[in-house]
């Protein structure tokens, strides 16, 4: 556990309003003279963290609700991303993703691109405070309407590489497939941003294949039913579409129904590019390094395919190629310290 800890890691998928710390929620809600159902930290945990019995996406999802009224100005916004950094830094993560659906902050009269920018303002003093390297990933949600995710796609363009990495689509997969959104797509393509999509969790393979063949997707979110179909396999490992797994949230949604129905071995023994990710630290309970833990307890990776999991996010990072390259140096002196070598 102690090396894991220590080990330099990378979270690619990680939502900021599924990570805000229950300390922060209450000093946000004293600020905006807003009432909470509970007066401290442990209070407050169960309303936003899930418990053992969740059984599905959709109740994983409600948790959101709880925060998202105190997320609608930009103070806040700038302070959640910067404590994604702190966090970050804690578990000796030293490059993050954060991604965050711009038109949930926007219930006050904050516009979409003012919240991007108040994002990408917090991860950028995070980086200088805390040493870690962080981008901005936009998300279009499945529940709202094509203007609502247009809004939120003008807003990623106009920060497209000044702190926002590429475009996501996310929310409830079995009620809205990926097809509903193919013209959205296209012009975030057009765009050229690159685009990673939530599918196979809540739904079958088909929506991986749609996600990649249709909607240009270059990585997925998840990816867990993807082992349903072989020629979807197929595909993902001939186009090396790096798939973001989260463990402890697909448990959790129940994608698999217990760890040893994880297909996490059964993918990387295909040769599919695996990265693993916290998806949503506060509402699942989690941290990379507990992430990492659970693979070495529940299916007994070592330190060498650890390492070989943070060498894979490096190759799957929405980053430009020197900027990749001084990550890879980085990390790979790190892991020197450790005695851990880092594969080309
Ligand atoms: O695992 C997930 N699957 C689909 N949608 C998700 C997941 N985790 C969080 N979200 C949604 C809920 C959040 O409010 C939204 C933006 O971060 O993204
Ligand atoms: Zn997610």
């Amino acid at each position: 556990m102690d090396l894991i800890r220590k080990m330099p890691k990378i979270d690619l998928h990680l939502h900021l309003d599924g990570c805000v710390k229950p300390s922060t929620l209450l000093e946000l809600a004293a600020a905006q003279h807003r009432i909470l159902p509970a007066p401290d930290a442990p209070g407050l945990l169960p309303y936003m963290q899930v418990e053992e019995e969740c059984r599905s996406l959709t109740e994983y999802l409600q948790k959101f609700d709880f925060v998202l009224p105190y997320l609608q100005n930009g103070e806040a916004l700038e302070r959640v991303a910067y404590e994604v950094t702190e966090q970050a830094a804690a578990d000796n993560v030293c490059y993050v993703e954060c991604r965050f659906a711009p038109m949930l902050h926007t219930l006050e009269g904050l516009s979409a691109a003012d919240a991007v920018g108040h994002v990408v303002q917090g991860l950028q003093r995070g980086e200088r405070d805390f040493g870690v390297k962080a981008r901005a990933i936009v998300i279009c949600l499945r529940s709202h309407d094509e203007s609502a995710n247009r809004e939120a796609l003008a807003a990623a363009v106009r920060y497209a590489g000044s702190g926002v990495a590429a475009v996501d689509l996310a929310g409830d997969e079995a009620s809205f497939p990926p097809s509903l959104f193919r013209s959205l797509f296209e012009d975030a393509r057009r765009s050229g941003l690159p685009v990673t999509i939530h599918a196979g969790e809540a739904a079958g393979p088909e929506n991986v294949e749609e996600a990649v063949m249709r909607l240009g997707a270059v990585r997925i979110g998840h990816g867990v039913r993807a082992r349903e179909d072989e020629a979807v396999i197929a595909m993902l490992k001939d186009q090396r579409i790096p798939l973001e797994m989260c463990p402890v949230s697909n448990l959790q949604t129940k994608a698999v129904s217990s760890w040893n129905d994880y297909p996490i071995r059964q993918y990387m023994e295909q040769g599919l590019l695996v990265t693993v990710n916290t998806d949503n630290p506060t509402v699942s309970g989690t941290t990379m390094s507990k992430e990492f833990s659970m693979l070495s307890k529940h299916f007994g990776f070592t330190a060498e395919e650890l390492v070989r999991l943070v060498a894979n996010s490096i190759e799957a990072a929405f980053l430009e190629p020197a900027e990749k390259e001084e990550l890879r140096q980085t990390v790979a002196g790190h892991m020197a310290a450790l005695g851990l070598s880092l594969p080309g």
